[in-house]
């Protein structure tokens, strides 16, 4: 996908999208295969890949994120909460990864790209230093199967918050193992594809408020 017609697909989603955001994004894919690349913290070489599998991809979360501070588990390369936090601005947002070699990467990443209200934090996400019962969304991205993803966020979820997960095509089989261990949970499944023709599905999982 070249920058042109990434352009058109982001507009869909962000109508409102301004220059400067455009620039940070086009900037951050530079960094992802410059540098996040060699670091071998990315899979993908080329810019077009870059734009879709990485960046459009993330953005594909962004219908159904609430407002209010989200925290990304397992961000790595920072995916998908740099494209977000881009786009969002304004919103609070704690990128978590165990990894050094990924932290230096998003500490290099937020100071390039001019970030603002950005926590970075090397440890697990099971570590006390991670917000408890703080966050309106947890976004997750190829970190591990949707019922250890729920385990994981769900301490971190404010009651009524939500946990975003960017799924691939095993997405339905982790729905219905996550819903056979918590029948009433509420889940839903939002698919997508991308313009290449790769399917993928936004798993949403409510924390209910006590009644
Ligand atoms: C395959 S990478 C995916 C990175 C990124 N989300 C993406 O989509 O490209 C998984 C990342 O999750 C991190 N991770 C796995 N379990 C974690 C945990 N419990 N706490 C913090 N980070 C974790 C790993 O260190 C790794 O960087």
């Amino acid at each position: 996908m070249n920058r042109k017609l990434f352009q058109n697909e982001i507009r869909k989603i962000v109508p409102e999208l301004n220059e400067t955001q455009l620039e940070k994004l086009f900037l951050y894919a530079e960094l992802l295969q410059e540098v996040a690349y060699a670091l071998g913290l990315s899979n993908l070489s080329r810019e077009a890949d870059i734009l879709e599998k990485h960046l459009l991809d993330s953005l594909m979360l962004l219908p159904h994120l609430p407002e209010g501070p989200f925290c990304d588990l397992g961000s790595g390369a920072g995916l998908p909460g740099i494209p977000l936090k881009i786009v969002r601005p304004e919103t609070e947002v704690y990128l978590v990864d165990s990894r050094r070699k990924a932290v230096s990467f998003l500490e290099y990443a937020a100071a390039r790209l001019g970030l603002e209200r950005l926590e970075i934090l090397k440890a697990r996400v099971e570590a006390p230093e991670v917000p408890r019962e703080y966050f309106a969304a947890v976004v997750s991205r190829a970190v591990t199967a949707l019922s250890e993803l729920w385990d994981l966020a769900y301490p971190l979820l404010r009651p009524g918050g939500k946990l975003l997960a960017l799924k691939g095509p095993r997405g339905r089989e982790e729905v219905e193992a996550l819903q056979e261990r918590h029948p009433k949970l509420p889940i839903r499944s939002h698919p997508y594809e991308l313009p290449c023709g790769r399917p993928g599905t936004v798993v949403e999982v409510l924390k209910s408020s006590p009644s």
